[in-house]
């Protein structure tokens, strides 16, 4: 009778068996080798794949990838922001956790997401799977990321549907609720935008303006970010671009502050020195976010386009400016070109600000009509603005000096700036205003020195050319 013992091989056959067939397997490979060409083995195994994975495979995986046809993708974006929401009380496993609020170094972290961790959702009962990764590229600037959302295969429909839909309303509402406002700078080293927290507590309330100008301005704001149906009617983009300029210290970026604030829109503040070129110009435009301000400050480094001779060191400043024109690769024109030609096919809700103390000096191109839509002048002290100002760092509506005051305001040319820093000098309104007082006495003795002295200046040369005709 034949027992279990007896039907089991003995190691040498089945050693003999095993090299029989390793010899077979050499020789069927070396001939499919040689035989069969490589890019029909390849055909093969891509065809293999794609059966088993149609056959067999119960998920489907959308890819979600960081940009889109070269722009920001809208989807990836939405997700970065969605996603964090489904992290607290998960067990993902792993966290990223960290804080930029340099104001206050206690603040409770933020979660982040984490690289290659399974973040898990669920909608309407479907449970979703969302893995972030990323990948370096050479093409790229920076580390390419993207999103994998997995789903059972028979709900891929709704997904693309319904779950999509949910994902951009939920980041609509959280970044409308969002708690602080980021003020971004461009990196020019590592091409990417640098975020931090934007703490400027000016509003429209602490803005000392003409109130014909604050109305203006909420008007203004209000009608555009309600505009979207008449932006498109119209065949525009639905952007705005505000010109402010006047002296320094006049508000100009208490005003861009105020703007931001009120339309609790994040700031991008861009120095044209950090562009290299136009491709450099599209990747930093595209890469900032509906909703936001783009802030260039100082834009007077154009050609000087006023008829008076310029001083030796006026020559020698211009000069420089022109070189550095040159260094960055891109006009300012050019770059209202670019902002007008791309912004009108792919961003929304962008609000555009320049800035300058000299608007004589700008580029014909900027002040053209349909250029920047709104001009604003911000201009020295009025009375108005002295009495605002008083009312909101010293607290009082009334007081003996006011009148001597305001008078001096209407006589000397004075900046918000100047006034604030005489009035935070104390919290005693009589030591603060006797102070505001004696600084304009000042400044109105200096100013009846100069025209003395031009004058005598003018007469002096007036004399020489007689002396010499
Ligand atoms: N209209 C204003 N209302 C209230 N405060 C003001 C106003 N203008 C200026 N200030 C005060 O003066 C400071 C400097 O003003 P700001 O930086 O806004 O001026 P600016 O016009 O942007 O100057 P610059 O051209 O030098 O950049 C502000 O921090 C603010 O305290």
């Amino acid at each position: 009778m034949a027992t279990f013992y007896n039907q089991i091989p003995s190691a040498s056959a089945l050693f003999s068996l095993y090299t029989t067939f390793s010899a077979i397997k050499m020789l069927f490979r070396t001939i499919l080798n040689e035989v069969v060409p490589l890019y029909i083995r390849n055909y093969i195994t891509v065809k293999f794949a794609i059966l088993f994975s149609t056959y067999f495979q119960t998920s489907f995986t959308f890819i979600i990838e960081q940009r889109w046809d070269s722009m920001e993708n809208q989807t990836f974006r939405a997700a970065e922001i969605y996603l964090p929401t489904r992290l607290a009380g998960l067990s993902t496993g792993k966290l990223l956790v960290g804080s930029n609020d340099l104001k206050n170094p206690a603040a409770e972290p933020k979660l982040a997401l984490p690289v290659n961790t399974k973040i898990i959702d669920e909608f309407e009962g479907i449970h979703l799977e969302w893995i972030l990764d990323s990948i370096e590229t050479q093409n790229f600037p920076y580390e390419k990321q993207y999103f994998h959302l997995t789903c059972k295969k028979q709900f891929r429909e709704k997904i693309m549907t319904d779950y999509f839909k949910h994902l951009t309303k939920s980041a609509e509402k959280i970044m409308r609720n969002r708690e602080k406002l980021l003020i971004y700078t461009y990196n020019r080293e590592q091409s990417v935008w640098k975020a931090a927290i934007f703490e400027h507590h000016t509003t429209f309330e602490t803005l000392a303006i003409e109130p014909q100008l604050k109305t203006t301005m909420i008007d203004d704001l209000d009608s555009f970010s309600k505009g979207k149906d008449f932006f498109k009617s119209v065949g525009r983009a639905w952007k705005r671009g505000y010109l402010l300029y006047g002296p320094p210290g006049t508000g100009k970026s208490s005003m861009v502050a105020a703007i931001a604030n009120y339309m609790q829109y994040n700031i991008y503040d861009l120095q044209m020195q950090s562009v290299r070129d136009d491709a450099d110009l599209r990747n930093i435009l595209t890469s900032t976010k509906n909703r936001s301000i783009l802030l260039i400050e100082d834009i007077d480094c154009g050609a000087d386009s006023t008829s008076r001779r310029k001083t030796k060191k006026e020559e020698n400043d211009q000069l420089q400016k022109q070189k550095q024109k040159q260094d960055i690769g891109v006009s300012l024109s050019g770059l209202l070109n670019f902002v007008d030609g791309l912004w009108s096919s792919c961003g929304e809700e962008r609000i555009i600000i320049f800035t300058t103390n000299h608007k004589e000096k700008l580029d014909q191109a900027l002040l053209r009509p349909g250029r920047m839509d709104v001009h604003i002048l911000m201009g020295y002290c009025t009375p108005f603005v002295l009495k605002n100002l008083v009312t909101m760092y010293l607290k009082i509506d009334d007081h003996v000096l006011f009148d001597p005051i305001e008078k001096l305001v209407l006589e000397v040319s004075v900046t918000p700036a100047e006034v604030t820093q005489q009035l935070m000098a104390s919290k005693n309104a009589d030591i603060a205003l006797k102070g505001l007082l004696e600084y304009l006495e000042n400044k109105r003795f200096k100013k009846k020195e100069d025209t003395k002295v031009e004058e005598d200046g003018e007469t002096e040369d007036a004399v020489t050319k007689e002396a010499e005709t």
